[in-house]
């Protein structure tokens, strides 16, 4: 019996070794033909059980001698956040394939060829299997391909107009001057240590979704510590779980609801309803209530919709209209039947547009205050900026359409500009060539082919930093040492430098001329009923990268539907913040308030440093992205405090490097780079 067990399990392993060898080497045969450079890995990285247990494996692995484990940075998911241009530099190519037994995967940091594959929808489609998840609701835009997308994105984008972003800008003031409100108190001194600045632009950024989304309006709560938490379920410490204030036949209320859901997305991406509904784990239920709680508000909110707007006959234009909600719910009525989404599809929709649209968005609001802490002569600029728009005027007489060019082209849009530049939501965007054919591609002049099957990213956190795309400039290593220990050590590319993107009036107007060809180009090949606005990805008054250097909202026809409603979003949250506060980076840790007013310009230095060290620290190595990469440990405590009343000088890490040359570690590699010099690719 015993003897018949072991048979079978050496027949199971010869048999899995035998197909693993075989169609290993028929992908390596594929990978051989097409042209294109490659490297071996033993998995892919989209296999389920490795995307299962890769954490687990990772310290496992980092044991083993380094030479042994030279595939490893190309099978961790999101690892362009991570290894950046030295992924690339290692390979010695910016265009390559992992080849793997279970799979292909084309990496590219080329602009070239990422402006090949956005534009070419129908050769390198989504690779919508790995988004089937995000059906939890219903078919969506996220999720579609083909005709079923088109379907989706005719009925989804038309309502992202200029008369929504109104919605958006108006409701942004609203929420950020009631979150300044509550992060500098009701005197307005400031000066407290706020430790929940990512909650509470997250909080922001679900609000102003949820208005100019959905029509509903949610009020900031009068003082984030009254509020009544679930301290048994999630992170308690996340003022967001606030369970009061639930409709009425509802037992969550609707911000609590959605947050319970979003917390928990992987629950309800990885495990099946029935799952979550009888097992009997608080976790399951709580994320099970969540869903159906949040799924009946959005179907009041439909029904509502439905009858405010009285369906079928004309409504006149008020914001209740204006909603994206009303302009799915209206889709239903349409002619055009092409257009037509089910309830069902509406909710899907909805569920993506909130998912997309709120993590990204506070996320680049978050990071830009972060890096204007650490830069502060960036930030002296963007408010001066801010000054010459406004003229000191309050946010009330703020104006969509005279202020927000102002502020595109402003450093307030270089500031975003370079914020999504550094820290892209989307790491790598996803496409494919599955379910298509070979697809012959141009990669430095030559003609190669992705072989069919293939996995494609778009490695966006490396084009942006990528040498042969950007201008550079020698780095100013921020304390003392490069920004990341092997990526573009001797340049400016891993830095936060937001001036970069500032260009002369020729420039410009160069700038307007090329913007205005690509809008009638993409408008004709578009065919004008997918509402794809190519214009506007930075200000025309501000740099522009050559094509596909610069995708952090994607480009071509799966662009990103929101990026005008996120841009418009995130200035006008910075406007508001920055034009009566400066921020700084709280110092708690190291020195008290009466510490630090005692100090002289180079002891204030020392403590700065030593807090701007720890922020450096978790933007490159606390990030990971779940759906979008965000800080995933820790939180970095700031403080605002008015204008003219800073701490620090600006000129701070200048001062440090002045005072301490000898910890300035910035001349030359790491010699440890052990693949220096070696071609680690076969093929090409
Ligand atoms: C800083 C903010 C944002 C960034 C960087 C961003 C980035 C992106 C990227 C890279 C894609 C393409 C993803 C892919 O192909 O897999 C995308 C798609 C999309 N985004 Fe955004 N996004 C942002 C904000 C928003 C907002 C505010 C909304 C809606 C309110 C939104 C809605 C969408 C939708 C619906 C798609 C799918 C479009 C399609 O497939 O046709 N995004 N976004």
């Amino acid at each position: 019996m015993l003897r018949l067990l072991a048979y079978t399990v050496l027949a199971a392993v010869l048999y899995y070794g035998g197909t693993t060898a075989v169609s290993w080497r028929r992908n390596v045969k594929k990978a051989q033909q097409s042209g294109l450079p490659y490297i071996l890995v033993p998995v892919f990285f989209l296999h389920p059980l490795w995307l299962a247990g890769h954490v687990f494996l990772l310290p496992l692995f980092s044991r083993l001698p380094r030479s042994w484990m030279t595939w490893i940075e190309y099978c961790i998911p999101d690892f362009g956040y991570a290894h950046r241009m030295d992924a690339f530099e290692r390979v010695g190519a910016d265009t390559f394939l992992t080849v793997a037994p279970s799979g292909l995967v084309m990496y590219t940091c080329d602009a070239d060829v990422i402006n090949q594959v956005v534009q070419r929808r129908n050769d390198f489609p989504k690779p919508s299997p790995i988004y089937r998840a995000l059906k939890i609701y219903g078919g969506n835009v996220v999720s579609a391909e083909g005709n079923v997308w088109r379907q989706h994105r005719k009925a989804v984008s038309p309502p992202f107009t200029e008369k929504n972003n109104h919605l958006v800008w108006q409701e942004t003031i609203d929420q950020s001057l009631a979150m300044l409100s509550s992060w500098v108190g009701r005197d307005g001194k400031g000066d407290k240590t706020i430790d929940r600045v990512a909650d509470d632009t997250m909080r922001l950024s679900l609000h102003v979704i949820s208005r100019a989304g959905f029509g509903r309006k949610l009020e900031w709560p009068e003082d984030n510590t009254d509020v009544q938490v679930d301290k048994d379920y999630v992170d308690p410490s996340k003022i967001q779980n606030d369970m009061a204030g639930a409709d009425e036949g509802h037992s969550m209320s609707y911000a609590y609801a959605i947050h319970c859901l979003l917390d928990n997305i992987l629950f309800q991406l990885l495990f099946p309803r029935w799952l979550l509904r009888t097992v009997p784990l608080k976790a399951f239920r709580k994320a099970n209530e969540a869903y159906s709680e949040w799924g009946n508000y959005m179907r009041e909110a439909v029904e509502k919709k439905r009858t405010d707007l009285d369906v079928g006959k004309e409504v006149k234009e008020s914001s209740e209209s204006m909603d994206i909600l009303a302009g799915l719910v209206k889709s239903q009525t349409k002619a055009d039947k092409q257009a037509h989404l089910e309830d069902s599809e509406i909710l899907g929709n909805m569920f993506v547009l909130i998912l997309a649209g709120h993590e990204t968005a506070a996320n680049s609001i978050h990071f830009s205050m972060l890096y204007l802490a650490l830069h502060r002569q960036s930030q002296l600029r963007l408010q001066k900026d801010v000054d010459d728009i406004f003229n000191g005027k309050p946010p009330s007489e703020w104006d969509y359409d005279r202020d927000l060019p102002q502020l595109f082209g402003s450093m307030v849009g270089a500031v975003l500009n370079e914020e999504l530049r550094l820290v892209s939501p989307v790491v790598a965007i996803p496409k494919s060539t599955w379910g298509a054919p070979d697809a012959p591609l141009t990669v430095d002049g030559k003609t190669v082919t992705v072989p069919a099957e293939t996995y494609i990213g778009l490695v966006v956190a490396a084009s942006h930093r990528n040498p042969k795309l950007w201008p550079i400039s020698p780095p100013t290593y921020p304390g003392g040492k490069p920004v990341h220990p092997r990526s573009n050590l001797d340049n400016d590319l891993e830095e936060f430098r937001p001036e970069r993107w500032i260009v002369t009036e020729e420039e410009s107007r160069s700038n307007k001329d090329a913007r205005q060809q690509k809008k009638e180009n993409m408008a004709a090949r578009a065919g004008g009923d997918l509402n794809i606005d190519e214009t506007s990805d930075t200000s025309e008054r501000l740099y522009k990268p050559s094509k596909g250097a610069y995708a952090p909202f994607s480009d071509g026809h799966r662009s990103c539907i929101g990026r005008r409603f996120a841009q418009v979003e995130i200035l006008v949250a910075l406007a508001i913040i920055f034009q009566n506060y400066s921020v700084e980076l709280a110092v708690d840790s190291y020195a008290t308030d009466e510490e630090v007013a005692k100090m002289d310009d180079n002891a204030k230095a020392d403590v700065w440093q030593k807090a701007a060290e720890d922020v450096r620290e978790k933007m490159l190595n606390n990030m990971a992205a779940v759906i979008t990469l965000q800080m995933r440990k820790g939180t970095v405590p700031i403080r605002l405090v008015p204008r003219g009343q800073e701490k620090f000088p600006p000129n701070v890490d200048q001062i440090w490097k002045t005072n301490h040359p000898e910890k300035c570690t910035t001349k030359g590699r790491p010699d440890w780079r052990p693949w220096d010099g070696k071609q680690m690719y076969h093929g090409a």
